[in-house]
């Protein structure tokens, strides 16, 4: 997979903000706990961490405006994302979902041009540069081979990185992924973490929910730490980083190194 070599096509990012204040997200029978306050500036990459159930996508949905919370608000540019219309929303926040719901049969090429709706008319055909975008995603995804084909046809990794190649189709300012390396081999685990350093570089936001801690303390620049009883922390990843405080969060012991400036967390047998 290529990665040195950004598409020429892609604008400048807008800079803007997303926040979270006073959040409580909507986990039905789950105690509050406490309000996130969170400012997802221009340049930073989030990584969120918390065991199965603890609300992660739950957190990702409701920062993108696809599920209300209990209480406090999510603004993006100082405006409440209640206040933005469904297109307005998608021309500058893009999301990648954990599961993939190919209900109509499509090819590769059309899916990843989906990323370009939010900036057509409706009814409108996409034009020349909308394919040119969709092209130069594909191919810095490692899929121009596979343009033609069906999504039915293709590996669970593969079908991961369309949805990839669709966002980056989009180029929206804020990015959010929800276990983006799902279904990657290694090599395609670090493309696409160096993708959402590269888009974090150029001007934009990115949290994305992970499960791979070694991953998350080489990658983020932020870490949020979800507590599956509603408890939550959040700070800058080396303050967060803590070998017991990511015990308790995953009920394992881990053993601790140092590698290439980076820690690296092992489970303890
Ligand atoms: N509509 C719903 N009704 C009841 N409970 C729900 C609903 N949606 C989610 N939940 C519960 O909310 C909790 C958080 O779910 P969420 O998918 O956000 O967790 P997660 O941290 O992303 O988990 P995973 O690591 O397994 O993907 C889970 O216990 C889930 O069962």
């Amino acid at each position: 997979m290529a990665i040195s070599k950004p598409s020429p096509a892609i604008p400048e990012p807008l800079i803007e903000t997303l926040e979270a204040r006073e959040l409580v997200i909507d986990i039905p029978g789950r105690p509050a706990g406490r309000p996130l306050y969170l400012r997802i500036a221009p340049g930073e990459r989030w990584g969120v961490l918390g065991p199965n159930g603890a609300g992660k996508t739950t957190l990702l949905h409701t920062l993108a405006g696809l599920r209300a919370p209990r209480s406090g608000e999510v603004r993006l540019g100082g405006k409440p994302l209640s206040r933005l219309t469904r297109r307005a929303l998608a021309r500058r926040l893009g999301i990648v979902f954990q599961t993939h719901h190919d209900d109509f049969p499509a090819t590769v090429r059309e899916t990843a041009l989906i990323g370009r709706h939010p900036f057509i008319v409706p009814w409108q055909q996409e034009g020349p540069e909308d394919l040119a975008r969709a092209e130069a995603a594909l191919e810095r995804l490692d899929l121009s081979h596979l343009a033609d084909r069906e999504l039915s046809t293709l590996s669970g990794g593969e079908r991961q990185r369309v949805s990839l190649a669709t966002l980056l189709t989009q180029a929206p300012q804020l990015w959010l992924a929800d276990e983006p390396t799902n279904h990657l081999d290694l090599h395609h685990q670090v493309a696409v973490m160096e993708l959402l350093a590269e888009q974090a570089a150029r001007g934009c936001g990115v949290v994305m929910c992970l499960h791979d801690l070694n991953l998350a303390a080489r990658w983020c620049s932020h870490l949020l730490l979800l507590y599956p009883g509603g408890e939550v922390c959040w700070g800058e990843a080396d303050s967060m980083l803590v070998p017991s405080a990511l015990e308790g969060l995953y009920g394992q012991a881990l053993t601790t190194a140092m590698v290439d400036g980076a820690p690296v967390f092992v489970p303890k047998r």
